[in-house]
């Protein structure tokens, strides 16, 4: 069995795989990594490999301490991935943005593919038929656009993520809402329908934690899984066994 942990900027995933079988999913803070760890090592004895993919400020060092117990394998830029990365600047693309590509990449074979995370930032990744990585884009995301019109103004109030009424905002709080839900879905629409005047032949995968929210709203037909890196990160792990 195997424990992938994925770090992003704003909570932990992690997940047991039994093959490419999916056994249960844990989400928590930083400061509950520890504990779940723990707990998930408990519950689960038959794990013998733990894959970390972090864009996070944790430590590696809270990882590498359970290498006395099991394998434990930090995902770097030195792994082996299944794309040729174009990005000009290979050394800082985002290891989340890597996984997500490689997963696209095995899921999907011979076709263009558009990975778009829905997560403390969106990310755009970008992986043509030919298996070159071309790069894409990174925007605030959705709770993030709320954080940000509250701190960086004396007015605005801190608003958590509500459907607008309606497209035009009547009042401060559905003005917000209509220029933070409104915007972000015209926003990625606008991406995907970009790239599809550019590709034929592709698949759009959303992942992240606004999946569910967004699925619903956007006009573009996509393929919705928010387990899709994790996922990726199971066969990122099981393609670098096989590659090495
Ligand atoms: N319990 C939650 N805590 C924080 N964010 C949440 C929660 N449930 C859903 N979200 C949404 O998930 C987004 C963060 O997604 P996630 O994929 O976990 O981010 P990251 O991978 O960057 O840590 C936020 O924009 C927020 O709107
Ligand atoms: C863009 C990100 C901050 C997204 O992080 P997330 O929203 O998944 O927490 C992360 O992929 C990152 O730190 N990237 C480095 C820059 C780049 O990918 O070019
Ligand atoms: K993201």
């Amino acid at each position: 069995m195997i424990l992938v942990i994925d770090v992003g900027n704003t909570r932990i995933k992690a997940a047991v795989f039994e093959g490419a079988t999916l056994s249960e999913i844990f989400v928590f803070s930083k400061i509950e990594l520890q504990k779940n760890i723990q707990n998930i090592l408990k519950n689960f004895e038959k794990i013998t490999n733990m894959v970390v993919s972090s864009v996070g400020d944790v430590e590696k060092r809270s990882f590498l301490e359970y290498n006395k117990v099991l394998n434990v394998h930090f995902l770097s830029h030195q792994d082996s991935f299944p794309f040729h990365n174009c990005y000009a600047t290979p050394k800082t693309l985002g290891i989340d943005r890597m996984v997500l590509a490689a997963g696209a990449t095995l899921q999907f074979p011979s076709q263009n593919r558009l990975v778009i995370d829905a997560g403390t930032c969106v990310t755009y990744d970008f992986i043509d038929e030919e298996n070159n990585y071309l790069g894409g884009a990174i925007a605030p995301g959705l709770r993030l656009r709320y954080q940000a019109l509250h701190n960086f103004t004396a007015k605005l109030p801190l608003l958590s993520l509500e459907s607008p009424d309606h497209f035009i905002g009547t009042s401060t709080t559905q003005s917000i809402h209509s220029g933070v839900v409104n915007g972000f879905v015209y926003e990625i629409d606008g991406f995907i329908n970009e790239y599809k005047a550019r590709y034929s032949n592709f698949i759009i995968i959303l992942t992240g934690g606004d999946t569910d929210f967004l699925a619903k709203r956007l006009k573009n037909t996509i393929f919705a899984n928010s387990n899709f890196l994790l996922e990726s990160l199971n066969q990122t792990f099981q393609y670098k066994i096989k590659n090495d």
